[in-house]
């Protein structure tokens, strides 16, 4: 699976410029941050790689990719659902038999830190907690790609932290992983950063 983008540049009509001839590759396997002060395009490129937004120019090619799941950086839950619910009903979808998906969203919603929270109502449950769910109904679904949206921004330093932490045990699962971040900690859980600054993309490995 890989997604490669060739001289992308974007600006919505009548607005100036916000990146310009973005050249780079990712492979399944890979976790990248997209960072850049706040407007510089971060949301935008995720979008771009999504396929929901065609650049102004410049060529987007997905190779085997087969789903794409984004998670926001306001978690948004079924307020009366446990966190179990949450987690298993991707995995149902999928195809699993109801104890199989319990046993996997089990499994799943331990390594993100909430196995002891499973029964609670997604309404219950606190805005670090509720992120580290996102995240693991994003990971229950498989995606090719999923792609993370300021997962920490909305968080206190403590929640964020924990946040940070499973973003960091992504790494090894088979998916391409990209996440647009302010944050120097999500970034230093990435693999590699993709910089916006100054319009260009700074590309380090
Ligand atoms: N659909 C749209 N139409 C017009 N302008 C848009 C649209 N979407 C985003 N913009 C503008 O494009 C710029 C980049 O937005 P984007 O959300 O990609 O930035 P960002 O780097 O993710 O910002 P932040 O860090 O604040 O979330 C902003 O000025 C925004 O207002």
């Amino acid at each position: 699976m890989q997604i490669n983008l060739t001289d992308v540049s974007h600006s919505f009509s009548g607005q100036p410029q916000l990146f310009t001839h973005v050249t780079f590759s990712i492979c399944s396997g890979e976790m990248v941050a997209i960072v850049g002060p706040s407007g510089s395009g971060k949301s935008t490129l995720l979008s771009i790689l999504a396929g929901w937004q065609k650049p102004s120019e410049g060529e987007v090619l997905r190779s085997g990719i087969e789903s794409i799941s984004w998670v926001f950086q306001n978690p948004h839950g079924v307020a009366q659902r446990s966190a179990l619910d949450h987690v298993s009903l991707p995995l149902l979808a999928r195809g699993l038999g109801r104890s199989e998906a319990d046993t996997e969203a089990r499994r799943i919603l331990e390594i993100f830190g909430l196995l002891e929270l499973s029964h609670r109502p997604f309404s219950s449950l606190s805005g670090g907690e509720a992120q580290r769910l996102m995240l693991s109904r994003a990971v229950a679904k498989k995606p090719s790609v999923l792609l993370v949206d300021e997962p920490t921004a909305q968080l206190d330093m403590a929640s964020a932290k924990t946040v940070n932490a499973v973003l960091s045990s992504l790494s090894g699962i088979d998916s391409i992983v990209v996440v647009a971040t302010h944050d120097f900690h999500t970034r230093d859980a990435c693999s590699r950063v993709i910089d916006l600054n100054d319009f260009i993309i700074d590309e380090s490995s």
